[in-house]
Order: structure tokens, then C-alpha cells, then sequence
């Protein structure tokens, strides 16, 4: 008997709920869509493009909105033999300046063999690079800067670029630049010249409501799971559990993913409201894990204070208690400790983060107000994620540190 067999119980075609599908259409967007398409039609027309930005939190459909319309832009231009469109996307992930988008966009535009280096140059002689591209390539050139908040106040190319025909420095290249960001404060702390110029059509996704993720993800089931597999209530409790969280159809779907991959590991042939609580408990346990694992140096050490407190049943702690445990850790590592007040700063995040479970006491007048920590995660789930801070540059001592005191504590 073989070891590994296909599915043919549950999936029917499990890429359908990964990030990277593509649907055939986009559900409950209708406004949104209107009026992107209203904003692109300028490109159809072989005239200038508008800048647009789109902007909402994460999972609400921008970018595979984006997707959908370009694709179909760029079929339907196809007709249309005085419009010539090449459609850019670039990830401004770790792209932190105007310079490195800008050298950035000149390799996504230039052949494989003709790359330039992403440091070292002028920033103007990087943005004639870019003007030459566009130039040389000509006609429409939309231009996606997904994670376009990344590049922060270095945003000169925002402006520079949008201007770059009336400047002078394109003639035949007509650039249209569509930005895309999830971080608010980005938009609102966008000076009133690049707003001008970026923001000629803003476009705002909101977060979804339980019955908009239903349909969203009615129509991916459709297709990734076999008939009959779900349960009655699966999808809609799947769309109220990310619509009571962050109204992301990115949750909803990984819901549902989760939930059909336990049913698929417990060779049952239904998904159940029980796989949807169990795959619920399961995703959060990620994200918290993923959460401990990219703190900072500082902050696991605030962490790292609080686990050895509580592996001596010493919690709920007071900062006090908490911090001489912190300096011992730090510098234990050879790394100085930061003041009380500061480490206390690091506690407050790990419990707005959902690490730490952070309490009021009152102790009249003479006590006075103060807060007390403990964790909110279960004690295993930290010492997991100290063991493997080694990853993270943790030094290896306040490791072992956290495993003797473990080992002591049981
Ligand atoms: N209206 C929709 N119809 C169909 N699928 C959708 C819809 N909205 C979102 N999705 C799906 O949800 C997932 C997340 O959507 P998408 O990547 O577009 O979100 P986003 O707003 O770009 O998020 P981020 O800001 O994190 O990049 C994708 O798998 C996408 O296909």
C-alpha cells in the first residue's frame, strides 16, 4: 500500500483557497470596481493615465481587484492599435526610499543582463535611468507599487514621476502609477504635493461584513472541495469569525483551509463547526508564535523576564518583579538594559500583542494604582518559540537560561 495516496475525500482542488489564485470574478466589490475601472478608462482611450491609490487593511481585496482589472485591461486594449500598455508591478516590501523603488523599477524594466546595481548611483542619475526605460519602452506604462508606504518620507519619485511628461523628461512613455497600501497613517501623513500627485484617484476597501465574506467564500468551496464535504453552518461561521476579527477574506479563506485540512488529517469525509473552532485556535496559535518570534532583541528579553517568573509560579508580577529578571537577561546576553520605564513599554506591546495578559490592581491610597503581568499564552508555546530564538540572534545563554529554569521549574 502506498504511503502517500490523492485526496478524495475533502479537496478537490485546495490551490483554490491559497493566496495566490486568481478568481474568474470579483464578489461584493461592485462600487469599488466601478470606480477603478472609471479611473483606468483614460488608458483604454490612448490618453494619459491617472494616478490612483487604493488603500484599506489587509485582506479586503485590493490587490486581487487589482489583478482582475488589469488583466482585462490588457486583453481589451488589444483591440485598440494606437495603445500600446506594459503593466509594471513592483513590491515595495524592504523597499524603504525613492532610490530603491526607482532602481528597482529600472531592472523590472530592463532585460536580465542589462541590471543595474540598487546602490551607488546619484538619486537623479537613478531617476533618468527610469525616464530612459519608460522612454525607450513608450506608450502606456501602468505602474503598481504594491506596499507603496514602505518607501515612508523618502517619496520624492511620488511626485517626480507623475510629473515626469509635464518636466520634460518623457515624451513617448506615458507612466500611470497605481499605489497600494494597507498602513492609514501613510496616506493621511502624505505631504499635500504627493497626495496631489499620487492620489488623483483614491479608492478605499473596507473591511468585509459576514455576509460578503460568505459569498466570497462560497464561490472558492465551490470549486476547492468536494461536493457534500461541509457541514451546514461551516461557511457562515468561518465568515462571522473573520468578520468579527478583521473583516479579511485572507482569514476567512485560510478558515475554512485549516478547517478542511484537520478533517482531512482525522480521515473524516465532513468538514464541521468543531474543525472551524479547531482550525481557529490553531491559526491564532501561529500568528502569536509568529508574533513572539519577530519581536525585538528587547522585547523578547521583556518576554524571556516574564517566562521565568511564571515557570516559578511567580505571576501574575509587578513591573518591579518583572524588571531586575529583564536586567539580568540582558545582560547576561552583553546587551544593556534599557531603563525600567522603557522595558515596561516593551510589556505594555506584548500585551496589546495578545502575549501577556495585563491586569489593574488597586491598592488604595497608600498602594496606589499599578499593573501586573502575566502570559497569556500557554507557558510551552513560549519556551518553544526561546528554544528556537537562536534563528533570530538571540543569544544562545538567555536560551539556556530559559530551559534551566524550566527544567528547575518541573
Ligand atoms: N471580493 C473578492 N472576491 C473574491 N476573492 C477575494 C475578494 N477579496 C479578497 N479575495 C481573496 O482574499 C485573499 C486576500 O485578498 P487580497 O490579496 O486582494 O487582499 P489585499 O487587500 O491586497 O491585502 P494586503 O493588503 O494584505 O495585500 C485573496 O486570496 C483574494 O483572492
Amino acid at each position: 500500500m502506498p504511503l502517500f495516496d490523492r485526496d478524495t475525500t475533502i479537496f478537490r482542488d485546495e490551490d483554490v483557497l491559497r493566496e495566490d489564485y486568481q478568481p474568474d470574478s470579483i464578489q461584493e466589490r461592485d462600487e469599488e470596481l466601478d470606480a477603478y475601472k472609471t479611473a483606468l478608462q483614460p488608458v483604454v482611450n490612448g490618453a494619459q493615465p491617472r494616478n490612483i491609490f487604493l488603500y484599506g487593511k489587509t485582506g479586503v481585496g485590493k490587490t486581487v481587484a487589482t489583478r482582475f482589472l488589469l488583466d482585462h485591461l490588457r486583453r481589451d486594449v488589444e483591440e485598440y492599435d494606437d495603445v500600446d500598455l506594459s503593466i509594471v508591478w513592483l513590491n515595495c516590501n524592504n523597499l524603504t526610499s525613492s532610490y530603491q523603488v526607482a532602481a528597482n523599477l529600472v531592472n523590472e524594466l530592463r532585460p536580465p543582463g542589462e541590471q543595474i546595481s540598487t546602490t551607488g548611483y546619484p538619486q537623479q542619475k537613478i531617476f533618468d535611468m527610469l525616464y530612459d526605460e519608460l522612454e525607450r519602452l513608450g506608450g502606456t506604462v501602468l505602474i503598481v507599487l504594491d506596499e507603496i508606504d514602505h518607501i515612508g518620507d523618502d517619496d520624492d519619485l511620488l511626485y517626480e514621476l507623475p510629473r515626469a511628461r509635464a518636466n520634460g523628461y518623457l515624451s513617448a512613455g506615458k507612466p500611470g502609477i497605481i499605489g497600494i497600501s494597507n498602513d492609514f497613517s501613510f496616506r493621511s501623513g502624505l505631504s499635500p504635493k504627493v497626495k496631489d500627485a499620487l492620489c488623483e484617484e483614491e479608492i478605499h476597501f473596507s473591511p468585509y461584513v459576514a455576509s460578503e465574506l460568505e459569498s466570497i467564500l462560497d464561490q472558492r468551496a465551490a470549486k476547492a472541495l468536494h461536493e457534500d464535504v461541509l457541514a451546514e453552518g461551516v461557511l457562515p461561521l468561518c465568515a462571522a469569525l473573520a468578520a468579527q476579527d478583521t473583516g479579511s477574506a485572507r482569514q476567512a479563506l485560510d478558515l475554512l483551509y485549516k478547517a478542511g485540512d484537520l478533517a482531512r488529517s482525522q480521515d473524516v469525509t465532513q468538514v464541521t463547526e468543531k474543525h472551524v473552532r479547531d482550525a481557529q485556535r490553531a491559526l491564532e496559535r501561529g500568528r502569536i508564535k509568529q508574533g513572539m518570534v519577530e519581536l525585538t532583541q528587547h522585547g523578547h528579553l521583556s518576554l524571556v523576564a516574564v517566562l521565568s517568573l511564571a515557570l516559578e509560579e511567580e505571576t501574575p508580577a509587578r513591573v518591579r518583579e518583572i524588571y531586575p529578571r529583564y536586567r539580568s537577561a540582558a545582560e547576561y546576553v552583553g546587551t544593556n538594559p534599557l531603563v525600567r520605564r522603557r522595558m515596561h513599554d516593551h510589556l505594555s506591546d506584548l500585551a496589546m500583542q495578545g502575549i501577556l495578559h495585563r491586569n489593574t490592581r488597586n491598592e488604595g491610597r497608600a498602594g496606589g494604582k499599578y499593573y501586573v503581568y502575566d502570559l497569556d499564552v500557554a507557558v510551552e508555546m513560549v519556551t518553544d518559540v526561546v528554544d528556537d530564538l537562536e534563528t533570530v540572534d538571540l543569544p544562545p545563554n538567555v536560551v539556556r537560561q530559559a530551559e534551566q529554569t524550566d527544567l528547575t521549574a518541573h
